[in-house]
């Protein structure tokens, strides 16, 4: 196809099917700052580049598809949560967002705490020298020889999430000759208002223990009865990809009325409560993320007012964001490769990745922008879904989005903000070879997690 207008591209934006879009943006070559990284810009000749590399230079040195991670906005956005909270909290990075060992480093660096939730995320973090007492290990099915290591290695605190994982944490604590620091992991009876599949603090779900029936307040009891285990607050986590700022104040209201009912009935007052992650961040224009220090300030304002009225010392707080650190610090770059109009609907655009990279469209419906970025383009705008090379129809990247009519193979395009969820959710399906992440900044661009090689796939295959 030449580099000419698309043939179907100005019909198509003015005839649009049903989508999730709402008009083509005035300007297909302007970079949104709320969806890209703050060191992203175009060159004089349109290209993007990122920590003063373009991307051109990105993709023949790393090839495509590959995730560029701004450092320095991960330091800096590590840096504001640190800001935000002050020395009196703790704020634990969620690593299932992203982790590796270089990730580590730059978090212990920034002074910030890890959260893990399983024996691999435990090893990263031990392996890349992050101090055990600064790590949170949560999950709720750990194995029994997850926990063991854990307390062994004498992580921070374990997240307990059942009545029996209580016991189980205590026995394998005491075997050990050890008395763990835990927190209750407690479901507050909150909708956030997010994707069902990532709200988690409603009581039709799998984590922590309800609230409601005095479950809470039983699995306090017991806890505090035994020997193996010393209870240092309550942990309530509401869900991801949050704006409204009321899901999390409730409960925080709710985890201080605990706290009061705790100290009511045991005259013991519990020194810590975990306030979890869940804050959104933009993935599209019309999203509007919350600072920081919105959160920090509302949450802290309700726990100060809420203690003091009970006349209960304040706990300290900790928070576990993931999503909103890392998330919009980084892109991935594909390859387009071919371009096939369909009448009256859309343009398909297929590039050298997809689902295995990035399955949170399939899976959450999940809404990403998109741009060409190997060049500027003024041609019309078209109606677009990028789609990966997976054999699946729903092996879709962006479901809706406008590029420009001229898009051809070989173009680069780039999707913003998956720094968070992608990588570490990838997958070999139809054994394709998960991406590298490669760490932009300072004018440098180095690999912080390899492309997967055939060898690495291979590996694993006996006989
Ligand atoms: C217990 C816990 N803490 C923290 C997080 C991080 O959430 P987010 O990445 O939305 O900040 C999650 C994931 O939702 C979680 O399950
Ligand atoms: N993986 C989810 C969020 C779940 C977070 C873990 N509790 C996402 O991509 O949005």
């Amino acid at each position: 196809m030449s580099r000419s207008a698309h043939p179907a591209g100005p019909r198509h934006a003015d005839v649009l099917p049903e989508g999730h879009y709402s008009a083509p943006p005035a300007d297909l070559n302007a970079l949104d700052p709320k969806v890209w990284s703050e060191t992203v810009t175009r060159n004089q000749d349109g290209v993007l580049t990122v920590g003063g590399i373009d991307v051109k230079r990105l993709a023949e040195e790393f090839g495509t598809p590959a995730y560029f991670l701004d450092e320095s906005d991960f330091r800096a956005r590590a840096r504001a949560w640190r800001t935000a909270f002050g020395d009196d909290a703790d704020v634990f990075y969620a690593g299932k967002a992203f982790l590796s060992r270089a990730v580590v480093r730059w978090l212990h660096e920034e002074g910030l705490n890890l959260d893990v939730c399983s024996g691999g995320e435990l090893a990263t973090a031990l392996s890349a020298g992050m101090p055990v007492e600064r790590i949170a290990f949560h999950g709720n099915n750990k194995s029994s020889a997850e926990i063991r290591r854990a307390v062994e290695a004498g992580v921070g605190r374990i997240v307990l999430d059942s009545f029996q994982e209580i016991v189980r944490v205590a026995h394998i604590a005491q075997e050990l000759g050890k008395r763990q620091r835990v927190q209750i992991r407690i479901t507050v009876g909150v909708e956030a208002h997010t994707h069902e599949f990532i709200a988690t603090a409603h009581e039709d779900q799998k984590f922590g223990i309800p609230l409601a029936g005095g479950q809470a307040a039983e699995a306090v009891r017991r806890a505090l009865q035994l020997d193996g285990l010393e209870l240092i607050g309550i942990h309530s986590h509401i869900g991801s990809q949050i704006f409204d700022m009321s899901g999390f104040e409730v409960a925080a209201h709710r985890v201080v009325g605990l706290l009061k009912d705790i100290r009511d009935e045991h005259g013991v007052e519990l020194p810590e409560i975990d306030l979890g992650g869940g804050l959104g961040i933009a993935y599209t224009s019309d999203d509007d993320p919350r600072e920081p220090h919105e959160i920090a300030k509302a949450l802290t304002e309700i726990v100060t007012r809420e203690c003091d009225a009970a006349r209960l010392t304040t706990p300290r707080i900790s928070v576990e964001p993931g999503r909103a650190i890392v998330g919009p610090t980084a892109f991935t770059l594909y390859e387009v490769g071919t371009v096939k109009p369909l009448d009256g609907l859309r343009t398909y655009v297929s590039v050298d990745g997809g689902m295995s990279d990035n399955i949170r469209t399939a899976l959450y419906d999940a809404e990403y922008s998109v741009a060409l970025v190997s060049r500027s383009s003024e041609a019309e705008p078209m109606l677009c879904r990028v789609v990966g090379k997976h054999c699946e129809s729903g092996d879709i990247v962006v479901r809706d989005a406008f590029l420009p009519g001229d898009l051809a193979p070989g173009d680069l395009i780039a999707v913003p903000a998956t720094g968070a969820y992608c990588r570490s959710m990838a997958s070999n399906y139809n054994h394709v070879l998960r991406p590298p992440v490669v760490a932009v900044g300072g004018g440098e661009a180095r690999v912080i997690v390899r492309r997967e090689t055939e060898e690495d796939l291979l590996r694993l295959d006996v006989g």
